[in-house]
């Protein structure tokens, strides 16, 4: 009789991929060398992707580092405080504290997020520069290029919350065309009125309000050349005035979503002329910060498109994409506040903006600006 064969149960295999001899080696290093050791030592690693905002954590990019008060929020709002990435290592009242302390240059570098370059294996502070502190090929004026609702206001909050809080009004004069009322928090900071006390802002509603402005921006810039009237400017002019005690303040002109005035003609006329002479002052320390949903140039004249040396594009389609940036070897993905950037250098990278304060939500962010801004010291 044949006996019935007994078929023993294999155990089930797992299939492990071979270490390859590279990861092995890397993981032991890890093991044995903390990264926190390494960066003492100036070794760095693979950066850190750039930080994400989602909908339960919106905010984890801000510009300044959190004071006690916004730790009662986040911990109101049940958000870790240490999640927060801060692009300035400071809190915003040192910041403040500093600035009547120290003896401060003329600087218009503006941090506004994080960049990522991978060919130089690095993630670093995205700074944007409207002078061109490094000779005037480095700086220029930015254009923000959006779709709707792709964070064009936020950058510009980003920014006049960095500028307000490191310049003193004598140090920094800003005008303001804002047709949405997107940057109403700012509208008390002195910074915002010329010496007569006039103050530099309009929606520009109607062509008397966008005129009285503008003349009002022309008396202004002709007062600043009044003053140094045998002066030639070069990129380092302001900064040897500051240095001699002589604060002649920078003056920037910020025009907010340009593309509302395409269809008023004589409007559109004004403002592009206002521009072309901001623009072409820089030297004597005039700067411009364009915002606009629209990039053809029914909407903003190629003129000011072609001057813009520094423009950021946040959630733009293909051709608006191809108009600002040309090819470009990747696509942002559609996370907000991530971007296109490309600079004078004609380098095209992505970048992640920062909000200008923490808060789960748009209201609570606008809130917490506010109270910021109430405590501006003058
Ligand atoms: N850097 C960022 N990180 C996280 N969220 C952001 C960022 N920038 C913008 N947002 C969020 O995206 C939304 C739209 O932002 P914002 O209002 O600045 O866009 P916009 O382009 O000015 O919009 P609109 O076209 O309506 O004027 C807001 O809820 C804002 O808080």
């Amino acid at each position: 009789m044949m006996q019935t064969p007994v078929i023993y149960k294999t155990p089930p295999t797992t299939v492990i991929r071979p270490h390859m001899l590279f990861e092995a080696a890397i993981e032991r290093i890890s093991a044995a060398y903390s990264k926190e050791n390494a960066k003492q030592d100036g070794i760095y690693y693979w950066p850190d992707p750039l930080p994400t905002p989602t909908y339960e954590r919106p905010d984890p990019l801000i510009l300044f580092s959190p004071e006690d008060e916004d730790h009662n929020h986040a911990e109101m709002e049940q958000v870790q405080v240490k999640e927060y990435q801060a692009i300035i290592p400071m809190t915003r009242g040192e910041v403040l504290e500093r600035r009547s302390r120290e003896n401060i240059k003329p600087s218009m570098q503006i941090p506004l997020g994080l960049i990522d370059k991978p060919e130089e294996q690095v993630r670093d502070t995205f700074l944007v520069d409207l002078h061109g502190a490094a000779g005037a090929l480095t700086g220029g004026p930015l254009l923000v290029a959006g779709a709707q609702h792709s964070g064009k206001a936020t950058v510009l909050q980003t920014m006049l919350l960095w500028l307000t809080t490191r310049f003193l009004p004598g140090q920094l004069r800003c005008a303001v065309i804002d047709p949405f009322g997107e940057l109403d928090q700012f509208h008390g900071l002195p910074h915002f009125y010329n010496a007569n006390g006039d103050l530099l802002w309009t929606d520009g509603g109607t062509e008397e309000q966008l005129t009285h402005f503008i003349n009002n921006i022309t008396t202004e810039l002709q007062r600043r050349r009044e003053a140094f009237p045998n002066q030639h400017w070069n990129t380092h002019t302001l900064s040897q005035l500051w240095s001699q005690g002589i604060t002649h303040p920078q003056f920037l002109l910020i025009i907010s979503n340009y593309q509302s005035f395409a269809e008023r003609i004589s409007a559109s006329m004004a403002l592009k002329k206002l521009a072309m002479t901001i623009i072409e002052s820089r030297t004597a320390g005039n700067y411009l910060v364009i915002t606009t949903s629209e990039t053809g140039s029914r909407y903003i004249p190629p003129e000011i498109m072609s001057k813009c040396s520094t423009k950021i594009g946040l959630a733009l389609n293909d051709q608006q994409r191809n108009e600002l940036f040309g090819r470009t070897p990747f696509i942002p993905e559609a996370i907000s506040g991530r971007g296109l950037i490309i600079t004078p250098e004609r380098k095209v990278h992505q970048v992640q903006l920062a909000l200008p304060t923490t808060g789960k939500s748009e209201s609570l962010r606008d809130e917490h600006l506010k109270n910021e801004l109430a405590r501006t010291i003058h």
